[in-house]
């Protein structure tokens, strides 16, 4: 197993606040991983200091076991697609695509030249006159074609119409079976990319709080709703991860896998259960118990039944 990027107490600080808090994580070579989290959780962050266009405040990264930061072989390796990316007032999409094939040795015209015209992308105007979805998709487009080892899309989707998006899905799919290679998403569409993830890391304000393959997270938690009472009795010694409550009824997501003692114990109180989606998953996790406590119709979150090592503290 060959590790393609290496962070060890990652940490980046902006006036004293850490939008990166001691971040140890490796990513497998020729994986697809999804870095998912709230907004602020230090996804681009993240993406910034591994790509070298920030630098941490303390810590280490590591790209195929070289330092990134000025070394133009492992730099040329990387693709870095994120949403604030400037071009000269003047370029076209060609002139930004032949950028790209000068700087990635393992540029691929033939499939640039699919990409422009699946995505409809305009030749004659100028990028900086693209609507919000032509310029994701000039993004798509050179993410793609750049076939670098390690390619990183920062919510890509922005603005990109429901086709689109399954275009960029299906062909993102297609072409890394073809050319395996290691990609890191971060999104908000977490149902709609699931199927594209292999692993998921997830992080809350700046933390890891989650770092799994995909498989072994689906089932790891589940969702129990019914009258308050009885949602809080079921949940008395389980780790709970997220809590809400409309009127007198309640839900909690509560880590871990759903059991035939818990069905049995379900059916007594008159509660049900049922899985939650990776979405749900990852909204439990950025769940804020300090701010639940100041909704008068969520259940304060921390309670005897949650363990004070809680993700959040919730
Ligand atoms: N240049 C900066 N100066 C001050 N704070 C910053 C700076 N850049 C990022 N931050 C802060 O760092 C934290 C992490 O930001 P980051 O952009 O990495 O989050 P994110 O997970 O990508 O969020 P989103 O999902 O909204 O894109 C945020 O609280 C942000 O306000």
């Amino acid at each position: 197993m060959t590790i393609a990027i290496e962070t060890r107490g990652l940490t980046r600080r902006h006036r004293g606040t850490p939008a990166l808090d001691d971040v140890n994580l490796q990513i497998r070579q020729n994986t697809i991983t999804g870095l998912l989290g709230r907004n602020g959780a230090g996804k681009t962050t993240f993406m910034s200091l591994v790509t070298a266009q920030d630098r941490p405040t303390s810590g280490d990264v590591r790209v195929f076991g070289e330092r990134p930061f000025e070394r133009a072989e492992t730099l040329e390796q990387m693709c870095f697609i994120r949403d604030n990316q400037r071009y000269p007032d003047d370029y076209r999409a060609k002139h930004a695509l032949r950028a790209a094939r000068m700087f990635y040795p393992n540029w691929d015209q033939a499939l640039a030249d699919e990409l422009l015209d699946a995505f409809r992308i305009p030749q004659k105007v100028v990028i900086k006159k693209f609507s919000r979805g032509q310029f994701s998709s000039l993004g798509i487009v050179i993410g793609l074609a750049s076939r670098a080892p390690v390619t990183f899309f920062d919510e890509p989707y922005l603005g990109l119409d429901a086709t689109a998006r399954t275009r960029f899905y299906d062909v993102l799919l297609r072409d890394y079976a073809e050319y395996p290679r290691t990609i890191v998403l971060s999104t908000h569409l977490i149902d709609e990319m699931d199927r594209l993830l292999e692993h998921v890391i997830v992080l809350d304000n700046g933390k890891v709080v989650q770092d799994a393959a995909i498989d072994d997270l689906r089932g790891t938690a589940h969702q129990v709703s019914g009258k308050t009472d009885a949602v809080a009795e079921y949940t008395a010694n389980a780790r709970v991860l997220s809590r809400h409550r409309i009127g007198g009824l309640a839900t909690a997501v509560v880590e871990g896998r759903l059991t035939a003692e818990d069905r049995e114990r379900a059916h007594d109180l008159a509660v049900e259960c049922s899985s939650v989606s990776l979405q749900e998953l990852v909204a439990a996790y950025g769940f804020d118990a300090a701010d639940a406590e100041h909704r008068p119709d969520d259940l304060a979150a921390p309670t005897a039944s949650t363990p004070a090592s809680a993700p959040n503290g919730a």
